[in-house]
């Protein structure tokens, strides 16, 4: 099992040299910013690659972000999923928010760092967002239901050219009560169709139109 950055030029082989460079860059930079600043678990660290950054990057198996597309990742912690799919999607605008200052701290320098001009951080409550966007990402934020509440009003209703506009969100383990309880139509993607690492065998997509 890879668990540096190869891992990610092996599944994703068409990107450019500077995204090559960007993405080599993340292993140095976290490892650093997670010493002053937890963002990452510590046991984790040492898996950056397969369980942050290629987790992060399977949205991108799901959908293709069309130049212009504006982006929210609510609960981003120290980037994820909104830092590696800015990579990958230069000409895309992304919108990191976290209610925790210092995590927002860590998402400023490593964008920086890596030269990441599309991506906007900001120390800041879901609740309290006033932009519009054509997606919405997360990870390991909150219930759906509760993350719909928070932010549906900032989903707009332009369309993606294949997928209407709405959610993708990164779950794991058992999903059926959490989306009988979200009560709108959905559709769930696994992971492992994408990625072969046992990280993913219980990893999904959720994507929610709106
Ligand atoms: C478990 S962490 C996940 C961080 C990142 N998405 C990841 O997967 O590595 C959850 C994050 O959501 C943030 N959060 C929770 N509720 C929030 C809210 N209402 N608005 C903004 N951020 C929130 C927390 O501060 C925390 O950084």
């Amino acid at each position: 099992m890879s668990s540096g950055v190869q891992v990610v030029f092996d599944h994703f082989p068409d990107l450019s040299a500077t995204q090559r460079k960007q993405f080599e860059a993340l292993s140095g930079l976290y490892t650093e910013w997670n010493e002053k600043i937890n963002v990452i678990s510590r046991k984790d660290i040492d898996q950056l690659y397969t369980r942050h950054i290629l987790h992060s990057l399977a949205i991108a198996r799901f959908i293709s972000f069309p130049p212009g597309s504006r982006l929210l990742d609510i609960g981003t912690g120290g980037g994820f999923p909104g830092i590696p799919l800015a990579i990958l999607f230069p000409e895309s605008s992304f919108f990191l928010a976290d209610s925790i200052g210092k995590k927002i701290k860590v998402v400023q320098e490593v964008a920086q760092a890596i030269g990441l001009t599309n991506v906007h951080a900001e120390h800041i409550r879901a609740e309290q967002i006033k932009e519009k966007f054509d997606f919405i990402v997360s990870r390991a934020v909150a219930r759906t239901k509760q993350l719909y509440n928070w932010t549906h009003r900032m989903i707009h209703s332009t369309d993606h050219p294949t997928l209407a506009n709405g959610y993708l969100l990164l779950k794991g383990g058992e999903l059926d009560e959490e989306m009988k309880e979200l009560g709108r139509s959905h559709s769930v993607v696994a992971i492992s169709d994408y990625f072969e690492d046992p990280f993913f065998e219980t990893k999904k997509i959720v994507y929610i139109p709106v």
